[in-house]
C-alpha cells in the first residue's frame, strides 16, 4: 500500500503542536523506521496513521493509495508495543482465533492453512501450542515469541501497511535481529511495513529501506538509508568511524553541546532536511499509485459472537484456578454462615437471626460476584481493546458471549452456597419451592454483582483501580439494605438511595421466603401466647417464646406464626409488596431482575464508551460530542 502524509500537522490544547508539517511518501513493500528522540512525536505520527485516539486539531492529511482510512482501516495490521493476547491460549489458538474473525469467508481448513503459514513466517513452530502464559506469574512462552505472535496477529488478514510500534523493545539484540528480519519477509511480499524503532543495532537498522527522522514533531530527514553515512559526512557532521549509522543519526539530531556553534548546527540541519524534500516533493514520487488493494471483509455480527463464544469457553476452561477458587470461596463461606447459625430454633430469637443469615449468604454471593469480576476483567479489556480498535469484531458481540458465559457460572454457585447452607441453618424447606425461590433469588443476586463488577472494571484500565472502586458500591448494600435501619426510617437521600439496591430486595424476597408457612391448624394463639416456656420445644406454632423472650414482652408471647414473625422484622410495610408471600417474592425478585438488567445494559455502555475512548478519545458518539476537535479517524 502507497502511504501518503502530506504537510501532516497536530495542534492540542494550549497551541502545542506534536506534529509540524510532516511530509512523507511509502511506497508499498517499502520497510521504513519512524526514528528520533523522545518525544519527537513518533507514537503520535504512528498513532495518526491508524486512526488511534488523538485529541487535537488535525490539519494536512494521509490518505492511503489515495483512498481515506476508513476506506482501507481492515487492511492495515497495528502491532502495539504491549504484547496484548490473551495468555491463557496458545500462539496457535491465538492466531486460529484471530483468523475467524478477519478470514470468515474461507474455510477452516483454508484458515488453518493462512494460521500455519504465519507461524513458518514468523519461527513460531516450536512453541506455537504452548501456552503465552503472564511473565513473572505464569510460565509462557518466551519474550521473543510473544513478540513475533504479536505480529503474527497483525499479519493473519494480509494487511497491506503494517504499523509496528516499537516491535524491538525488551529483545535482546539475537531476538530483536531475528523479528525484524521476519518482518523483511513480510515487507518482500509487497506490504509497506513503518517501525517506531529505539537505538537499534547496526544490523536491525540495514534491514530497513528508508528512515523518517523526527525531531520536535518535524521531519528531520525522510529518505534511503543507503548512502546516508556518506551524505551526513558531506554535510559536515562528525562521523567518526565504526560509529553505528543509528547512534549517529539520534547524535545529530541532539541539542549541539556548548563547544559547538549551534547556527552551524541547525545549518547542517536544514541541509539534511533539503535531502528529504528533493525526494517528497518529486512529483513521480508523489502521484497517488500502488496496486489496488480489495478491503478485507470482516465476519458478521453472528460469525463474531460464535467465535467469542468459542474463544470465551476456551478461556473459562484454561482459567480453571479462578472457577475453582470461587467455588471453594462459596462453599467455604457457605459453611461458616451455616456453621454459625447451625440448625436455629424456632423461637423468637430466631426470627431476627434467619433475617441476618439470609442477608449474610445474599451479600457474600454479591461480594465475591463484583470482587472476582473486577479481578479478572481488567486484563482482558486491554485485548478487547485491541481487537475493537482493529475492527474484528462489534464490542456489543463480545459482551453478549461475555454475558452469556458469565451468567451460567454466576448461577452455578450459588448451588453450592444453597446445598450447604440452607440444610445447615434449617431455613424453610417446607417445601421444594422455598428451595427454588432462594437458589434464583441467590442466582439474581450474583449475577446483579457480576454486572456491577463489569461495569467497574470495563471503565478503568486496572486491578488496582477497580479495586479500589468496590467498597464503595459494596457498603451502601451493607447499610441501606433494611438490616440495620428498616428503610422506611431511612432519611432521605439514604431512603430513595435504597430503591436501587439489589440488597434490599434480595433481603425481602428471601425473608418472605424463610416466612412463607402455611399457618399451623394446631396452633391456639389463646393457649401459646400465655403457655409455658418450658415447653416450647413442644410447640405446635411456628415459633414459640423462651423463658427469658416471656419476661421481657411482658409475659406474653408476641410471635407465635410466621405472619407475626413477618410483622415483628416490619416486613408487612415494605415495597414491593403482594397479596400473597408468593406474590411479594415475585415483586421483589422482578424488581432484582429490573437492576440486573440495567447493570448488564450499564456494562455494555460503559464498555461502549471505553472503546470510543480508545478509538476515538471522546466516550460519546460524534453526534453528542460538542468538542470542536478532530480526531484522527474523523480528518485521515
Ligand atoms: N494529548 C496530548 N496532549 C498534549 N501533549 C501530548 C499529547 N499526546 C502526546 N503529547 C506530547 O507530545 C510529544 C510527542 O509524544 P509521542 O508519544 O508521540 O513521542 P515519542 O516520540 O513516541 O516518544 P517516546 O520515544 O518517548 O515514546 C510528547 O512530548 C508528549 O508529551
Amino acid at each position: 500500500m502507497n502511504v501518503s502524509v502530506d504537510s501532516l500537522t497536530i495542534t492540542v490544547a494550549g497551541g502545542r503542536r506534536l506534529l509540524s508539517d510532516v511530509s512523507c511518501l511509502v511506497q508499498p513493500g517499502d520497510m521504513v523506521a519512524l526514528m528520533g528522540p523522545s518525544g519527537a512525536g513518533k507514537t503520535t505520527l504512528l498513532n495518526s496513521l491508524v486512526g488511534r485516539s488523538i485529541m487535537g486539531s488535525i490539519d494536512g492529511g494521509i490518505s492511503y493509495n489515495g483512498k481515506s482510512l476508513q476506506k482501507v482501516r481492515s487492511n492495515i495490521g497495528y502491532v502495539t508495543q504491549d504484547d496484548i493476547m490473551y495468555e491463557t491460549l496458545t500462539p496457535r489458538e491465538n492466531l486460529t482465533f484471530a483468523a475467524s474473525f478477519i478470514l470468515p469467508k474461507l474455510s477452516k481448513d483454508q484458515q488453518k492453512e493462512v494460521v500455519e503459514e504465519v507461524i513458518m513466517k514468523l519461527n513460531l513452530a516450536k512453541c506455537a501450542d504452548t501456552i503465552v502464559g503472564s511473565p513473572g506469574l505464569v510460565r509462557g512462552i518466551s519474550g521473543g515469541e510473544r513478540k513475533r505472535t504479536n505480529v503474527g496477529l497483525s499479519l493473519i488478514g494480509k494487511p497491506a501497511l503494517l504499523l509496528l510500534d516499537e516491535p524491538t523493545s525488551g529483545l535482546d539484540s539475537k531476538m530483536s535481529d531475528s523479528l525484524m528480519k521476519d518482518v523483511k519477509t513480510v515487507a518482500e511480499t509487497g506490504c509497506t511495513c513503518i517501525a517506531t524503532i529505539h537505538q537499534p543495532s547496526e544490523i536491525v537498522f540495514g534491514r530497513f529501506d528508508k528512515v523518517l527522522l523526527l525531531a520536535s514533531g518535524k521531519t528531520a530527514y525522510y529518505g534511503p538509508i543507503k548512502g546516508l553515512r556518506d551524505s551526513l559526512g558531506n554535510l559536515g557532521f562528525p562521523c567518526p568511524p565504526g560509529t553505528p549509522l543509528p547512534e549517529l543519526l539520534l547524535d545529530v539530531l541532539e541539542k549541539p553541546g556548548e563547544n559547538v556553534d549551534a547556527t552551524d548546527h541547525e545549518k547542517k540541519l536544514e541541509g539534511l532536511r533539503m535531502l528529504t524534500d528533493s525526494s517528497v516533493k518529486d512529483d513521480t514520487v508523489f502521484s497517488p499509485g500502488g496496486s489496488e488493494v480489495p478491503p478485507a471483509r470482516r465476519a458478521g455480527f453472528c460469525g463474531q459472537l460464535a467465535t467469542l463464544f468459542h474463544r470465551e469457553v476456551v478461556n473459562v476452561k484454561r482459567n480453571k484456578t479462578l472457577t475453582i477458587v470461587r467455588a471453594v470461596q462459596s462453599i467455604a463461606a457457605a459453611l461458616l454462615i451455616g456453621l454459625i447459625f447451625v440448625q436455629l430454633e424456632r423461637n423468637m430469637s430466631s426470627i431476627q437471626v434467619r433475617l441476618f443469615a439470609s442477608f449474610l449468604l445474599v451479600f457474600t454471593q454479591f461480594l465475591f460476584a463484583i470482587l472476582g469480576v473486577a479481578n479478572a476483567f481488567p486484563a482482558e479489556r486491554a485485548v478487547f481493546l485491541r481487537e475493537t480498535q482493529d475492527k474484528l469484531y462489534h464490542p456489543a458481540a463480545f459482551y453478549l458471549a461475555k454475558v452469556a458465559i458469565d451468567t451460567v457460572l454466576q448461577s452455578t454457585f450459588p448451588i453450592l452456597v444453597v446445598a450447604v447452607a440452607y440444610p445447615l441453618i434449617g431455613l424453610n424447606s417446607e417445601s421444594a419451592d422455598r428451595v427454588l425461590w432462594f437458589y434464583f433469588i441467590m442466582a439474581i443476586v450474583s449475577n446483579c454483582g457480576a454486572g456491577v463488577g463489569f461495569m467497574v472494571s470495563a471503565a478503568v484500565p486496572s486491578v488496582t483501580i477497580a479495586l479500589s472502586i468496590v467498597p464503595g458500591l459494596v457498603m451502601p448494600q451493607l447499610l441501606l439494605a433494611g438490616i440495620f435501619i428498616k428503610v422506611d426510617d431511612l432519611v432521605q437521600p439514604f431512603n430513595a438511595l435504597s430503591y436501587v439496591m439489589v440488597a434490599r430486595y434480595a433481603v425481602q424476597a428471601t425473608v418472605t421466603n424463610e416466612f412463607a408457612c402455611t399457618a399451623k391448624q394446631d396452633c391456639d394463639a389463646s393457649v401459646w401466647r400465655l403457655g409455658d416456656p418450658n415447653q416450647c420445644s413442644s410447640s405446635p406454632c411456628d415459633f414459640c417464646c423462651t423463658a427469658h423472650e416471656k419476661l421481657a414482652s411482658g409475659g406474653i408471647c408476641p410471635t407465635l406464626t410466621c405472619d407475626d414473625a413477618l410483622r415483628f422484622l416490619a416486613m408487612d410495610e415494605i415495597w414491593p409488596r403482594g397479596d400473597s408471600h408468593e406474590e411479594t417474592i415475585f415483586y421483589n425478585v422482578v424488581a432484582l431482575l429490573c437492576l440486573l438488567l440495567f447493570f448488564r445494559l450499564q456494562g455494555l455502555n460503559v464498555l461502549m464508551m471505553s472503546y470510543r475512548k480508545a478509538t476515538t478519545g471522546r466516550c460519546l458518539p460524534c453526534r453528542f460530542s460538542r468538542s470542536k476537535s478532530v480526531s484522527s479517524e474523523v480528518s485521515v
